[in-house]
């Protein structure tokens, strides 16, 4: 895997999301205009066999888009290549589909739907097995339309991955799930890529694809502005530690620089300091640092109810490389910055 050409950032423009010698997705100038509507603006990915794939990007980026293009179920220009045919020529039972909108029959139980899509194939996984899988086992015979939202979500990653297949299509799976059943799916996930299953996983928690994806493509307006492992990524876009102060009253721009000051004085000039919505963040706070940052804090007068350090993460990332974290200065150019000076501030 060429993780060089995969953890670039491509400003106004394209990067490929990957490269593998044997593709089971493959894309190259993808493109799907909807009347004025851009969805997919010239998207170049791969995907290799096993691997979990993750696409994240705001509401709107063109995942959805990008996910029925590459399961045939909405046409598209460019090449586009699943286990090296178009996708509409792909065997079915290869294929698992968990689309973002679902609405299976209603007035069917959960091991009914479940016994019903694996009915659709020649082979399908045993029933029991597959709702065990998805912590559905307890509440099998209730009808779908009696299920709460996260155990028809979980239901519907049933009938996604009964087929057993080879490519599972999972868009914004644990959406609606609460943090048992979302586990139960990750397990679930991390099982079936573990048996050689290729995941294209999209969603907006980014813990989630941080945890999964082997490799993660930042959609955004319909092109890949960033693609490569979620760690290389981090690294690169994530920017640095922080530490977060909550204080009960809103912080003054007079407070930031009282604290900035104090910062300086401390840590040198490394350090940047901000207001948030609930306080105040010490960017590039080395973990041995944690204690002076502190001092300037107390020295400048801030209260503060808590603290919290943390490292960068994917969050950080997509923050940062959608615009959402520059909201307030400026958005879209900000984060055009972000993006073109490697996102290292
Ligand atoms: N059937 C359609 N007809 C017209 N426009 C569409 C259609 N489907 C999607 N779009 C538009 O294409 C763009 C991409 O939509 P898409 O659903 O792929 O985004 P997404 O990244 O999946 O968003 P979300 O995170 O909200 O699910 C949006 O501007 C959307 O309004």
């Amino acid at each position: 895997m060429d993780e060089t050409a995969t953890a670039d950032a491509a400003p106004g423009g394209t990067a490929p999301a990957g490269s593998a010698a044997d593709p089971v997705v493959a894309g190259e100038g993808v493109r799907k205009e909807y009347g004025d509507v851009v969805a997919l603006d010239g998207v170049d990915l791969d995907v290799a066999a096993g691997e979990v794939f993750g696409l994240i990007g705001p509401n709107g980026a063109g995942k959805t888009t990008l996910v029925r293009a590459l399961t045939g179920t909405t046409e598209a220009a460019g090449d586009l290549r699943v286990f090296g045919a178009p996708p509409t020529a792909v065997e079915p039972s290869r294929i698992g589909l968990l689309p973002q909108s679902f609405d299976p029959p209603a007035r069917l139980t959960a091991r009914e739907l479940v016994d019903y899509y694996g009915g659709l194939y020649d082979e399908a996984r045993d029933t029991e097995a597959v709702l065990d899988d998805v912590g559905m086992a307890d509440d099998a015979d209730a009808w779908y339309e009696t299920l709460s939202g996260g155990q028809q979500r979980r239901t519907c990653v049933a009938t996604a991955v009964v087929n057993d297949p080879d490519l599972l299509f999972l868009d914004e799976p644990t959406t609606g799930i609460d943090p048992a059943g979302r586990r139960a799916i990750h397990r679930l996930i991390e099982r079936l890529a573990a048996g050689g299953t290729t995941v294209f996983l999209t969603s907006h928690a980014m813990d989630e694809v941080e945890r999964l994806a082997d490799r993660v493509a930042l959609l955004r307006d319909g092109r890949v502005v960033a693609s490569g492992a979620p760690d290389r990524l981090v690294a690169q876009h994530g920017g640095a530690p922080r530490l977060d102060a909550d204080t009960a009253a809103a912080t003054t721009e007079e407070t930031v620089e009282r604290v900035a000051t104090g910062v300086r004085e401390r840590l040198g000039d490394g350090p940047t300091v901000e207001a948030t919505d609930g306080g105040l963040r010490v960017r590039g706070v080395r973990p041995e640092a944690i204690g002076d940052a502190v001092d300037a804090l107390d020295a400048a007068g801030v209260a503060f109810d808590s603290l919290s350090w943390s490292e960068p993460s994917l969050e950080d990332v997509y923050l940062r490389l959608t615009g959402e974290e520059y909201a307030r200065r400026g958005g879209e150019r900000a984060a055009a910055e972000a993006v073109a000076d490697g996102g290292d501030r």
